[in-house]
């Protein structure tokens, strides 16, 4: 398999990509030697060359079968591209978790390399993956990798124990974990919002002090009476959640005339007012605002659907859609959509 399954992963200064065979040497000369490996469970010591070709081989097979994510981290030297470490998530289905794992070379450390790898591959895979916790255990004594971990926002859960393979033996470790508002930011809008004036009436809706931000959504219905769900992209506040398709009301718009621009910039559909049927609404305390979300039904539009913003789409049959975890706001709205559809 090719690096090419999987697209790397930016952070200011690093690249996390899918390991290769020309990574085995230098694989090698950072992990084999005790200060790194002394920290890890499942790396032995000493560490053979052969095993750093089947460790990169068997990464390949990990991702391919949605287990786990093992990328190289890379920096830059001047001009040159250096491994630096590894960083990895592997998935924990019956849990919706996955637990975080790295390690970066001796002579790489202290310059907060870690944290960023393992908060960025934590951020994409609550994005990306089924799951909604990150977990980590660190030995014991390891204040070093303890620190990385609350930086990425996990917290420490509790104690257990380990096999260390290095180690040969069991160990005390330190339990952490995380979930999507602590590691990708909190739910509501970074920035405070600009109060949304309902096209530009005499009165600014505001809430117990708090501004009112309009969404408009829709529950488009295709044929077989499935519902469009649209995953929100890493980045923006709530990511990894499902969601209606929709946005915010500009200044100046109708709800229809946003929901109508949102599912064309999103969707690449041309919808009628006509065919945009009101449903119910979410009418949400998100903290910082007050969520006022009208929601439509519409079974009818023209164009190929698309997902013109890279987003995850899935259509879901009405009795599955409390499978999909969705932004708080949404949940009155799910059952009313399971009993009406
Ligand atoms: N579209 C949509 N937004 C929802 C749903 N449930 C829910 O809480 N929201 C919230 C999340 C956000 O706070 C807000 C929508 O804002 P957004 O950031 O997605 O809107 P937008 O498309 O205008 O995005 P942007 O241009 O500001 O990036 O409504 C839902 O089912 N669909």
């Amino acid at each position: 398999m090719t690096q090419s399954d999987f697209n790397p992963l930016r952070t200011e200064r690093l690249t996390l990509r899918p390991l290769g065979p020309a990574d085995a040497a230098e694989l090698h000369r950072l992990i084999n030697d005790w200060d790194v490996a002394r920290w890890l469970s499942r790396v032995p010591f000493p560490y053979s060359r052969e095993l750093a070709d089947e460790w990169i081989e068997s990464t390949h097979r990990q991702r391919a079968a949605g287990e786990a994510w093992h990328l190289a981290i890379v920096g830059q030297e001047g001009e040159k591209e250096v491994l630096v470490g590894c960083v990895g998530l592997m998935r924990q289905p019956e849990s919706r978790s996955a637990e975080l794992g790295y390690w970066v070379g001796r002579r790489y450390w202290g310059h907060g390399v870690a944290a960023e790898a393992a908060g960025r591959l934590a951020r994409w895979g609550l994005a990306n993956l089924d799951i909604d916790r990150i977990v980590a255990s660190v030995l014991e004594e390891n204040d070093r990798s303890a620190g990385v971990l609350r930086r990425v926002g996990l917290r420490e859960s509790g104690t257990g124990e380990a096999h260390f393979l290095a180690r040969g033996g069991r160990l005390p470790v330190r339990l952490f974990e995380g979930g999507r508002e602590e590691i990708a930011g909190p739910f509501t809008e970074p920035e405070p919002i600009k109060p949304v004036s309902v096209a530009a009436t005499a009165t600014t809706p505001v809430v117990e002090g708090k501004p009112l931000l309009l969404v408009a959504a829709c529950a488009l219905v295709d044929v077989d009476g499935r519902v469009l769900l649209a995953r929100r992209p890493e980045g923006k506040p709530m990511a990894g959640l499902w969601e209606f398709p929709g946005g915010k009301v500009e200044p100046g718009e109708t709800v229809e005339e946003a929901l109508i621009r949102e599912l064309r910039e999103e969707l690449a559909i041309d919808v009628s007012a006509a065919c945009l049927a009101p449903f119910t609404f979410a009418s949400h305390d998100a903290g910082r605002f007050q969520l006022l979300m009208p929601l439509y039904l519409c079974r009818r539009w023209q164009g190929t659907l698309t997902a013109t913003e890279g987003q995850q789409l899935a259509w879901v049959r009405p009795n599955k859609l409390a499978d999909y975890a969705m932004p708080p706001a949404d949940k009155p709205l799910v059952a009313m959509l399971r009993d009406f559809l």
